[in-house]
């Protein structure tokens, strides 16, 4: 039996004794250490899964199970010893030092701030380390960038050393850097900890190179299932969040916005798979070029001498940065134009 086991769920709101169902007949499962990333575009119901797992609200059908118990079933006291959860909102507390905030982790074993015994002290200074918050113990936690507050967050749900903890957006108001810390970090923690870890994110192209498994949640379609790299490959990806602004670039993994392409160019690179070939392109792209075999304007790439050429009839004009090349390209191309932005 897997670990944790959604059965035919379905999820909602109620409102006037009347059931909105985001998602019916979720089947969905999870094994100890895994790192499971929740993706989905805006309003599909990926917190309301997290929040229906954690019993913060009730399902309307199925059954979810963790080690083979029925959550809904259990006492939240009993609840709280197999799973802890980060939600966004708990980033409005009140004033606790970051070790105080930690502690209440062990609140399922002590009580409202009980006493800690020397198992608790240990487990709390385990998550501090974990965490990489040790020297900020008797910090405030208003004193904290966002980045390390959210650590904090997940240090506290390390000290109620569950067996699952899930994450509502714990990326979310991050920097790049932050964003990718606490990804690198879940996934150390399921690794290290044996804890299957469950996230929802917007995160996707970094998500991709941490998960274990990929949920991707349609409007009202379900979720699928898969390891990143295979639902690249299956078109989950271009389906799911396919859209005509931008498509998934599946050499690179990455989302690119599709632009509208409205001039040609012709362009001979000395070395086609090279950074400067690739760069080159993507600016020529954005700038809405096209290339194609015979356009009078032609752009010659030397990665050798790092040199640009642009050649139009009789006229060549040579630059040193893609910049120049831009503009130079824009000059012979709309000669009557010069001003054109670039
Ligand atoms: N408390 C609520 N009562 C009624 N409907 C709600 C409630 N919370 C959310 N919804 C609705 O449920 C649907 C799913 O919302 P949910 O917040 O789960 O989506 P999400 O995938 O997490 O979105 P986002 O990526 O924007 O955070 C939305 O249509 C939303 O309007």
């Amino acid at each position: 039996m897997p670990f944790l086991q959604i059965s035919d769920v379905t999820i909602g709101y109620t409102a006037k004794n009347r059931l909105n169902v985001i998602q019916t007949g979720l089947n969905l499962t999870a094994e100890e250490g895994e790192l499971i990333v929740l993706v989905g575009k805006n309003g599909c119901g990926k917190s309301t899964l997290i929040r229906s797992i954690a019993c913060l609200q009730p399902i309307y059908g199925g059954r979810i199970t963790l080690n083979g118990k029925n959550l809904t079933e259990l006492s939240p006291a009993k609840r709280a010893r197999l799973l802890s959860i980060v939600l966004t909102e708990q980033q409005s507390v009140a004033s606790f030092t970051v070790k105080e905030l930690i502690s209440i982790g062990r609140d399922p074993y002590t009580g409202w701030l009980g006493k800690l015994t020397d198992k608790d002290i240990r487990i709390v200074s385990e998550a501090t380390e974990l965490t990489y918050l040790k020297g900020f113990e008797y910090r405030n936690i208003h004193e904290l960038s966002d980045g390390e507050r959210q650590r904090v967050f997940i240090a506290r749900a390390l000290a109620q050393d569950t067996p699952m903890i899930i994450l509502d957006e714990p990326t979310s108001h991050l920097d790049l850097p932050n964003r990718i810390n606490i990804l690198l970090l879940l996934q150390k923690l399921a690794r290290d900890t044996g804890k299957t870890i469950i996230i929802s994110t917007h995160e996707l192209e970094t998500a991709m190179q941490v998960a274990d498994k990929l949920w991707i949640m349609e409007n009202r379609g379900g979720v699928t299932v898969g390891i990143p790299e295979d639902m690249v490959l299956n078109g989950s990806f271009d389906k799911v969040f396919h859209h005509h602004n931008y498509e998934f670039d599946k050499e690179y993994g990455s989302f690119v916005v599709q632009k509208q392409l409205d001039k040609k160019i012709t362009t001979f690179v000395d070395k086609p798979d090279g950074l400067i070939a690739r760069w080159t392109t993507k600016a020529l792209s954005r700038k809405g070029y096209r290339i194609v075999e015979d356009a009078p304007v032609r752009l010659y790439v030397d990665e050798g001498s790092r040199t640009w050429t642009i050649r139009k009839d009789n006229q060549s004009l040579v630059t040193y940065s893609i910049e120049d090349a831009l503009r130079g390209i824009n000059e012979l191309y709309q000669p009557s134009n010069s001003s054109a932005n670039l």
